[in-house]
């Protein structure tokens, strides 16, 4: 069954509601993302650059770094702004975590120059949140995905895709694997060429939270 991204925002205050906070969900979305990736494509001692927008589809990009990490990839994350413009409390928090681990390299800002060769590009840029036209820094950061021939992995949609319509905005990523979440979002499968494989993976939401909604 697919739904709308209003659903799926109804259905995670909901949740949250129970007791079943955010930062948990935004946990198991990371960490499924991580599971799949690493079924597809072996990470270890791999290098990985993991682009980071500001609200909680960067969140979701800072928790896979975390579980890649312990599996033995050499992860970068370049987040895209400055941190203490980090949108939400979850996404700040996970943040705070990689700031105690030296493992993961953290940078910040709108240089997109590495002194590395990704083997993976992880687009945690913009999911459900995303309006309007895509603005800089991430049209940089989007183009930089593009150019690059490494295996591109989204996170919840591909940044520039709308995950509602289906259409695309000014600037948008083309990716070789998608994972959403909880449920397919209607506008997502439309676009299976900007998606390449495409999953939707559970987050441990109670299905109680969708009452009302579905
Ligand atoms: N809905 C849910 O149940 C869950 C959502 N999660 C993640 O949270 C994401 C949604 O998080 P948010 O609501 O924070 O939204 P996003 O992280 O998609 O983006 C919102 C931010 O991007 C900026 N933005 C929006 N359009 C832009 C544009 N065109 N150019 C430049 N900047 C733009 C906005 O200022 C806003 O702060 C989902 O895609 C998913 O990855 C997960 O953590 C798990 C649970
Ligand atoms: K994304």
């Amino acid at each position: 069954m697919e739904i709308t991204v209003d659903q799926m925002y109804q259905i995670e205050n909901n949740g949250h509601a129970m007791g079943f906070l955010k930062k948990f969900m935004m946990e198991n979305a990371g960490a499924a993302a991580v599971r799949r990736l690493v079924e597809k494509f072996d990470v270890t001692s791999k290098n990985i650059l993991i682009f980071v927008g500001m609200g909680n589809n960067g969140g979701d990009g800072l928790v896979m770094a975390r579980h890649l990490s312990g599996y033995g990839a050499i992860v970068t994350i370049q987040l895209l702004g400055s941190p203490d413009k980090i949108k939400t409390e979850e996404s700040s928090w996970n943040w705070s975590i990689l700031k105690k681990m030296p493992s993961v390299k953290l940078l910040s800002g709108d240089n997109l120059h590495f002194d590395f060769i990704p083997d993976v590009i992880i687009d945690a840029i913009l999911g459900t949140g995303i309006s309007g036209e895509i603005r800089e820094p991430y049209v940089s950061a989007i183009n930089y995905i593009n150019n690059s021939s490494c295996f591109k992995f989204a996170v919840d949609v591909p940044s520039g895709l709308d995950p509602q319509t289906g259409e695309t905005a000014n600037i948008f990523v083309k990716s070789d694997m998608t994972v959403t979440f909880h449920k397919m979002k209607q506008g997502i499968p439309k676009r299976k060429d900007l998606t390449g494989e495409l999953y939707a993976e559970k987050i441990g939401i109670p299905p109680e939270a969708e009452e009302g909604v579905l």
